[in-house]
């Protein structure tokens, strides 16, 4: 028999809905129902097959052949995979887990497993044995579903991949979105259920779809017990292998009937039970084959153009767009909810956020850690991002993840001038909001008005914006130091910035192990692109910092390895802070328990310290937000630290046009900054704010952990 032939054959459950709308209506009305993209699931009528009681149903006119039993369902592992943005599909993939594990009715499942899909490796699903369930929300703007479904899609459309390559999956999607999404709602989940199937996985229920504006829950539950009620056939988790006619040895071939009529006909004696099928039937097969390759091609086509969502390009006789046309960085939605959490959205992709510290240092109620070792006052410091977006999704992402995730930047790109224009502008319009709040001092709120120091570091990756040096430029221009944060995910970028007042990389983990975990990256090289970032800062000869976030039982631990990223960045500082928690937040697991004590942020940096073997040393310390600054030696002159910066000398430099380095433009670190000193960070000229009902003379760490 020839090889089309067994494609047929093999696939012959799937082939009268392939690539027709007809298809997609079947699907929930009985059994085998099929789906648009050519896989069935078999005996997928989202309830208990209806001649279950008899034994099943035999060959039927969509060449079901699978058939019922009372055989028990025995399954080694379930994985439950989801992903969310603010927690209702982690929330719905526990309650599944739950229900799995109490081995409803007839099932037998050895081993239940949940996870967030950005913390599986996606290749991974190519030798994939257990069942998988899918539980995945929709989301129009950039989200944490984009990496695994640009994955699915570029498994899908990539004429070098094997078009079963997912042929050893068994899995179920239910998506959970919006219906006020219209067109969208559902759209992700909805387009990774057709990929796998068109992939050649084995559907063992039908899509789900769970809308927000109604009752989500309820629907949720439908499908978990439509779909437990089918794990109770054994047979459902047959593998049903479907994909006819997108086999890889099949590109370009057309198809013949007389040619496929003749193999059928030689092949018939060869059909076991399951395979039966009505020979009379085949010439519509192969028309409906034709049509599915038509479908396909101009599918293709159209994601070759550019075109993200291909599910729109079936049977839909549009005109392919001709190129990805830049959008927004910013949705309409995402203005709204980051507008919420009080940032100022600038132009397309920028943002400035007035900080907690500005409108204390207002009031004289203090400053930030970099006051005290820096000597930046914070109300004239604005906190702005030309890139809302960046390539990690870290788990103490204290924007709960709402900002955009990208490898490349395929936005709009605004002009640096508008950006600074706009930052300006709506930081000074925050300013102005806070007249006449109770204990603004009015020296410091006419202050307010000059913006000197500018922290890139607000939410997103600064360097992605294209035009990074011409932005510190302006900045730098109007004499505005720039103190640039980077998550060390473009080395090439970091190579090319030109000078900034200081440069900080995020450290967040010392391994590739813990950096997966605590980052999240989206680039699957992330490890070597950290590192060579880490390379590129050390020859840089700028003021360089490392920025040590430490999450008690995360990243604690790894002290040794640290040490080698110390000596391979030779930073100038290191600041080592104790992570922040900001409330629950669906998208990471942290708990106050992750949040160290200043005295344990201490402990570490002694040991440290001790491990670099000289070369640091312990500066100055911000006890109030648990922070510590370890300097390099070079900054210890004549026996006293000069961590702070000389700022009219450091524009003086730049200005000069002359080569300068990061012991050109340093002053002197005030007494009661240093580290043990007895103010332990708090400027003395400010006033000690202590909230209502408690003890001055307590200990504030505890406060500190959830203020920062
Ligand atoms: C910014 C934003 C964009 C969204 N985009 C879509 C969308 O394109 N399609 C859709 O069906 N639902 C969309 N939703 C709705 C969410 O998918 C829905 O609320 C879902 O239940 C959230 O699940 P989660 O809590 O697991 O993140 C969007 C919601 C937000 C806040
Ligand atoms: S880099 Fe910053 S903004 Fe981006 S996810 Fe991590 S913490 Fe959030």
């Amino acid at each position: 028999m020839s090889e089309l032939v067994n494609n047929i054959i093999s696939g012959f459950k799937n082939i009268v809905s392939f690539g027709s709308e007809e298809a997609s209506s079947n699907a929930n009305s009985g059994c085998c129902g099929g789906n648009s993209d050519g896989q069935t699931a078999c005996c997928n009528s989202g309830s208990a097959p209806k001649d279950a009681e008899s034994g099943g149903c035999q060959v039927n006119e969509s060449g079901c052949a699978c058939s019922s039993s009372n055989e028990p369902s025995n399954i080694d592992h379930v994985k439950i995979f989801y992903s969310t943005l603010t927690g209702t599909a982690k929330k719905f993939a526990e309650q599944l887990e739950t229900q799995l594990n109490s081995n409803p009715g007839n099932v037998n499942i050895e081993k239940v497993t949940v996870m967030d899909i950005v913390d599986y490796d996606n290749d991974d699903f190519m030798a994939e044995t257990a069942v998988c369930l899918f539980i995945l929300s929709s989301y129009n703007v950039e989200g944490p579903l984009d990496w695994f479904s640009k994955w699915t899609q570029d498994l899908r459309y990539d004429w070098r991949v094997d078009r079963l390559s997912l042929q050893k999956i068994r899995f179920a999607v239910c998506g959970l979105g919006d219906s006020e999404y219209g067109e969208e709602f559902n759209a992700a989940s909805a387009d990774i259920d057709k990929w796998f199937g068109q992939l050649g996985a084995s559907r063992i229920y039908p899509l789900g779809s769970c809308d927000k504006s109604a009752d989500q829950q309820a629907q949720f539950n439908s499908w978990v017990s439509g779909f437990i009620s089918e794990l109770q056939d054994a047979h459902s988790l047959e593998f049903h292998p479907s994909n006819i006619a997108y086999d890889s040895d099949d590109e370009g071939e057309e198809v013949d009937d007389g040619e496929l009529n003749k193999d059928i006909g030689a092949g018939d004696d060869n059909l076991s039970g399951d395979e039966m099928v009505d020979v009379e039937d085949m010439g519509k097969m192969a028309s409906k084959i034709r049509a599915a390759k038509v479908n396909r091609a101009e599918e293709e086509e159209a994601y070759d153009n550019g075109k993200s969502r291909a599910k729109r390009s079936i049977g839909n006789t549009a005109e392919p767009t001709a190129a990805p046309v830049p959008r927004d960085m910013v949705s309409p939605m995402l203005h709204k909810n980051l507008t919420k959490q009080g940032y100022k959205i600038v132009g397309s992709h920028s943002g400035v956020k007035i900080c907690r510290w500005t409108k204390a240092a207002l009031r004289g109620r203090g400053f930030c850690y970099k006051h005290s070792f820096y000597g930046i006052q914070s109300h004239l410091c604005s906190e702005s991002t030309p890139s809302l977006a960046c390539a990690n999704k870290c788990v103490f992402c204290w924007r709960h993840h709402t900002n955009p995730v990208g490898k490349t930047w395929r936005w709009k790109v605004d002009d640096p001038e508008f950006i600074v224009q706009g930052v300006l502008e709506n930081h000074y319009k925050m300013i102005k909001q806070l007249k006449g709040v109770p204990g603004v001092k009015a020296e410091r709120f006419q202050e307010a008005f000059d913006v000197k120091h500018c922290a890139l570091s607000l939410v997103g990756e600064p360097i992605f914006y294209p035009h990074i040096n011409e932005f510190i430029k302006k900045l730098h221009e109007r004499r505005i130091s720039t103190f640039l944060v980077t998550n060390a995910q473009f080395p090439e970028k970091i190579a090319e910035l030109e000078q900034v007042t200081q440069l900080y990389v995020s450290v967040d983990a010392s391994t590739k192990e813990s950096l997966k975990k605590i980052d999240r990256p989206l680039f699957r090289d992330f490890w070597e692109r950290f590192l060579s970032s880490l390379d590129s800062l050390a020859t840089k000869g700028q003021r360089t910092v490392f920025r040590l976030t430490l999450v008690k039982d995360y990243n604690t631990d790894e002290l040794a390895n640290y040490v080698e990223l110390i000596r391979r960045g030779r930073p100038s500082f290191i600041e080592i802070k104790g992570v922040t928690y900001c409330g629950y937040s669906g998208a990471s697991n942290l708990t106050m328990a992750n949040v160290p004590y200043h005295t344990e942020v201490i402990e570490f940096c002694r040991k440290l310290v001790e491990a670099i073997g000289g070369g640091y040393e312990l500066a100055a310390e911000h006890a109030h937000s648990c922070s510590i600054l370890i300097a390099s030696t070079d900054f210890k002159i004549d026996g006293e630290w000069y961590t702070h910066i000389d700022y009219p000398k450091f524009f003086e430099l730049l200005e000069s046009g002359k080569p300068f380095n990061s012991l050109d433009y340093v002053a002197k670190t005030p007494s009661w900054a240093l580290f043990g000193a007895p103010e332990a960070g708090f400027d003395p000229n400010e006033t000690r704010f202590y909230r209502k009902g408690k003890n001055p003379n307590q200990d504030t760490t505890t406060e500190v952990a959830v203020a920062v």
